[in-house]
């Protein structure tokens, strides 16, 4: 360190100045590693973390925004539990004075399955948190007609209850990068940080249409599409079966569309299933038709991996497990079950419904080689439209209530995959029927059912 010559000094004032001057500039270096420590002493002491971050998420989006939102209190010495909305109990908000909450919209405004055993079980009931001080990042789309919903009923929720609001609800219209960067800002503050690192997702990379195949032709449902896709460059990332990807397509870049992975890294591509959406005038979606029909084999386009939490093997993999599924619903069970395969992992069951046996059993000669060779166990199938009555994968699932009852005794994990309307609410009632509501609520909380539906 260089002293000015005039430091060097006899006179007493200015040695004591010098030596005040010497002093606040220590304070003020040690003053923030100060409180960082208090901070995280604070946290230490009692054994408990200081700050929860609860998320409720359906496809990730909340799971990764609460990940950032620990990742900033932690970069301020904050102690922070993540956690899922369900495994909040009443007990935590008793004893938690700060909780943070990332918390999406579902089917007709409601919960996300992660959410749902919290709203049931807590949301119904009066319990007083006048202790507690939270906030809610409330994420939707404005597309739907209960928009951030359930963001919204737990804010109102919490505040009857006599929680205090650290700042107002933000409410996030399809991922709207202005409401994020409102939540991060509020959290800085509250955070006494200004050095929040920025939270982009991953970002988009060029990828290559390497392969295209229709796998319904003549179907008399809507025409859907293989799709591989590589890196345009550079080495394949790695994902695990149940991740989604976004696309964007050339025709709308503000609202990339998601897609369940078919594929597992073994297989050296992405694999998308792509039903091409067709309007009443007869015009092709702007994102499905450009994948299947306009873009050429070798365009590039703009992809990211998404991990999907909720839809993953993870402690499911040494489980028996039940795969239930419709339409391009296909996509991300076959996944799972390219995963098992590599893992040796032979007790499968699929159940699946579409239309129309002759045109629609996407993949079928793959599913029914992994049933010759024993890595499927048992495949039940539902063609709706091939015998007068109505048959869809919820009946197979009542006929086969004995089979079923004996998988979950044996530990199976149930995995369903496609649409929410028809097909997820009705395998939903008949689990309930056949397994009892609290026999399929606890299956959910020990994440052994797990559901991607849309
Ligand atoms: C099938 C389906 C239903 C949805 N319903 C609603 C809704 O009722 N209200 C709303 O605001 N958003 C709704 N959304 C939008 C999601 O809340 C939004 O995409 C959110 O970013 C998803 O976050 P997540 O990945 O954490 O689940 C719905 C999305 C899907 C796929």
């Amino acid at each position: 360190m260089i002293f000015p010559d005039d430091i060097l000094t006899g006179d007493p004032t200015r040695l004591a100045l010098t030596a005040a001057g010497f002093a606040a500039y220590g304070a003020t270096c040690l003053l923030p590693w100060l409180r960082h420590r208090r901070k995280r002493a604070a946290g230490a002491a009692t054994g408990v973390d200081s700050w929860i971050v609860a998320h409720a998420s359906q496809t990730g989006n909340a799971a990764e925004l609460a990940e950032q939102t620990a990742a900033t209190l932690r970069l301020a010495g904050i102690g922070v539990r993540v956690c899922e909305l369900s495994d909040v109990t009443q007990s935590m908000l008793e004893h938690t004075e700060r909780i943070l909450f990332v918390v999406s919209t579902y089917g007709e405004g409601d919960a996300p399955d992660a959410g749902a055993a919290f709203a049931g079980r807590l949301m119904t009931r009066t319990v007083a948190l006048p202790h507690l001080h939270y906030a809610v990042l409330a994420l939707g789309d404005r597309a739907y007609s209960h928009f951030c919903r359930f963001g919204r009923a737990l804010d109102e929720w919490l505040r009857a209850q006599g929680a205090q609001p650290l700042f107002d609800r933000i409410d996030v219209d399809r991922s709207s990068a202005q409401a994020i960067g409102q939540w991060r800002q509020q959290l800085s503050h509250l955070a006494g940080t200004s050095d929040a690192p920025d939270w982009g997702a991953p970002a988009f990379a060029p990828w290559r249409i390497a392969a295209r195949r229709l796998l319904n032709p003549h179907s008399a449902g809507g025409a859907v599409w293989h799709i591989e896709l590589e890196p345009a460059e550079g080495t394949l990332p790695s994902w695990q079966s149940g991740d989604l990807v976004q696309v964007v397509a050339p025709g709308d870049p503000e609202h990339p569309r998601e897609y369940s992975i078919a594929s597992i890294p073994a297989d050296g591509r992405v694999h998308l299933l792509v039903r091409l959406h067709r309007h009443a005038d007869g015009s092709s979606g702007v994102a499905s038709g450009w994948l299947c029909e306009q873009a050429d084999i070798g365009t590039t386009i703009a992809l990211r991996l998404r991990q999907h939490r909720r839809f993953r093997l993870e402690n499911n993999a040494a489980r028996p497990l039940i795969l239930i599924g419709n339409g391009s619903g296909i996509a991300g069970l076959r996944g799972h079950l390219r995963a098992r395969v590599r893992a040796g992992q032979g007790r499968n069951w699929l159940l699946f419904g579409e239309r129309n046996a002759v045109h629609d059993m996407h993949y079928g000669t793959e599913l029914h080689a992994l049933y010759e060779t024993g890595m499927l166990e048992r495949l039940d199938l539902a063609f709706s439209r091939d015998q007068p009555e109505r048959l869809y994968v919820q009946d197979v699932l009542r006929r086969q209530a004995p089979a079923l009852v004996e998988w979950v005794r044996q530990d199976a994990a149930i995995y369903v995959c496609g649409s929410l309307g028809g097909m997820a609410g009705g395998v939903d009632a008949a689990l309930r029927d056949i397994l009892g509501a609290e026999g399929v609520d606890a299956l959910a909380l020990q994440g052994r059912y797990r559901r991607d539906v849309y």
